[in-house]
């Protein structure tokens, strides 16, 4: 029998009450703002909040760096994703990596290491540099149209054409996103496909994906074949990406079989590595064929939303676009200096504001606010904070029985004043470039780098971040050269909408639609 414990999730502090049937998610996932809940509930109740899920189930609502670190760096799928999770997962991107569980993750992550190694990833920089100037020359041609030297552009839907396409690059896939004549099914298919999906659930589909983390396949398969615009725009997608990956799988499959060395894309080099694993290490052909849609829905909307948001920043801060400029300009003189007119990567890290002003908004708009998961046996967690119970107990861990569900809230984490300064409600570069020590509590070390969760940690954490930096820095570094953002004339208002992802959306009337309009001006 389990041990009887006095204290438990349920006693923490939290929102109380809520229907049974969908707890407090229409709070948490229908904000005016995405992570308001999360901000207010941690302001209130502390960084262990006790929250009520679908069908009167209890949640652990965190933002504790310490139950964090346990919940994510503990190896072995200890704390896997909820079947609800997996499912939403899998409605999106089929059954590849993300959605891949136990043993199976680990077959899949092995073959797909390769393909975003470090030097993998190097081989990618002349597609992003390349992708970036085709945008910029289609924005200096938009202002030479004009009588002025700016115009205003929704920057975030040409971001999302520029990510697709050097992503699709990396693929070996010609997504003609950005040359604008494409008919390509798949860039159709793919037009703010999460933010459509995920904006603003109904009461009804909260509790309806809760349900289908449990029911059997054939159920499901049903069900998604009830026609809603949404689940329809899903599986068009699906489809149309399946038959693309299915292509690409072939070919290298078709050119390993002639003895040919192959290509040096994410899918080749997939490919190649399966095909040298023994019999127990290889993944099956269909769990080859789920990664490309994985990786675009993983890899396009997070690029797009996190440079998006950057400019955004910058653009209501001239001074730090102007240090940017000249940082720029000193790593093309040293670059031209040294013989080399093209930059390469360590060039782009060694520039120090122009890595802080990245990372503070990947901590300021984690692109993916929150994760879920699920205790698959008894555990206690220990905490950063010690927190005290409704019964008005202090306690420094807090017991979880099996099945226990764990909201991890990245943006609230990432705006905890104890760990990131006073000034953590602001948006400020310089806290990376001079970075102050916790004043409380035990040593954190979690995350990619800098303790950031923008990318989660440890087994499941994302595997492009390598590839989503580099692409960070080479495009923001191609339009800062060229253009200088600043906020659009009148009264736009744009908020960071919940949709998956933290969008940039604005609203137009009665209506709101995905859009970040700024000013882009050619620089002289
Ligand atoms: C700024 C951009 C990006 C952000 C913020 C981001 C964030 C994340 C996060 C938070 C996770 C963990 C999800 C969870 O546990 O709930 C994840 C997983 C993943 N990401 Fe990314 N990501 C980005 C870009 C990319 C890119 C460019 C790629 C691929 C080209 C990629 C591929 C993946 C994959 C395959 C997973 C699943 C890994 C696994 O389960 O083993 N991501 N990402």
């Amino acid at each position: 029998g389990r041990k009887k414990v006095s204290y438990g999730v349920n006693k923490l502090p939290g929102p109380g009450r809520a229907p049974w049937l969908i707890g407090h998610m229409p709070v948490l996932m229908r904000p005016e703002q995405s992570g308001d809940a999360d901000f207010l509930w941690t302001r209130l109740f502390g960084y262990a909040v006790h929250i009520k899920g679908p069908f009167g189930r209890d949640v652990l609502f965190i933002s504790d760096p310490k139950v964090i670190q346990h919940v994510l760096n503990t190896p072995r799928y200890k704390f896997p994703k909820s079947p609800d999770t997996r499912f939403r997962i899998r409605l999106v991107a089929g059954k590849g990596i993300a959605w891949a569980d136990g043993e199976q993750h680990t077959r899949q992550r092995k073959v797909m290491n390769p393909a975003f190694s470090p030097s993998a990833i190097r081989d990618f920089l002349p597609i992003i540099q390349d992708t970036s100037r085709i945008a910029v020359s289609k924005w200096q041609d938009i202002i030479a149209q004009g009588l002025e030297n700016a115009t205003v552009l929704d920057v975030y839907g040409w971001l999302s054409r520029l990510t697709l396409d050097s992503l699709g690059g990396a693929l070996d896939y010609d997504f003609e996103a950005l040359t604008g004549n494409s008919h390509n099914e798949l860039t159709k298919a793919y037009k703010n496909l999460l933010s459509a999906a995920h904006y603003k659930p109904s009461n009804f589909s909260i509790a309806f994906r809760e349900i289908c983390g449990y029911l059997p396949e054939w159920m499901i398969g049903v069900l998604q074949s009830i026609p809603s615009k949404k689940t329809k725009l899903l599986m068009e997608y699906t489809e149309a990406a399946e038959n693309v990956s299915r292509k690409l799988v072939d070919r290298q499959l078709e050119s390993i079989a002639a003895g040919q060395p192959g290509g040096r894309d994410i899918m080749s080099l997939l490919v190649k590595a399966n095909q040298s694993q023994d019999l127990n290490g290889k993944v099956a052909y269909s769990e080859l064929v789920a990664q490309l849609t994985t990786l675009l829905v993983a890899g396009h909307e997070t690029l797009a939303n996190t440079i998006g948001w950057t400019l955004y920043e910058l653009s209501k801060r001239p001074e730090i676009q102007r240090q940017l400029r000249s940082e720029i300009s000193a790593v093309r003189l040293v670059a031209a200096q040294s013989g080399c007119h093209e930059l390469a990567s360590i060039d782009y890290d060694s520039m120090t504001l122009l890595s802080a002003v990245i990372k503070e908004t990947l901590r300021f708009h984690p692109a993916l606010p929150l994760t879920s998961r699920i205790a698959s046996e008894d555990d206690v967690l220990p905490l950063w904070v010690p927190t005290t119970t409704n019964s008005g107990k202090i306690i420094n861990k807090i017991p979880v029985q099996k099945g226990q569900r764990i909201t991890i809230s990245f943006a609230a984490y990432h705006r905890l004043t104890s760990l990131w300064g006073d000034d953590a409600e602001i948006w400020n570069p310089s806290r990376f470039l001079n970075p102050i020590e916790p004043s409380s509590g035990d040593k954190i070390s979690m995350g990619m780098f800098s303790n950031l969760l923008t990318f989660s940690s440890g087994e499941r954490s994302c595997i492009g971040w390598r590839f989503a930096m580099l692409s960070i820095h080479v495009i923001l570094f191609e339009l800062l050269e060229k253009f200088e953002f600043s906020p659009p004339p009148g009264n736009v208002k744009v908020f960071r909408a919940a949709a998956g992802v933290i969008t940039p959306m604005i609203k137009d009337g009665s209506s709101v639609r995905v859009e970040l309009p700024l000013t882009v001006t050619s620089v002289a």
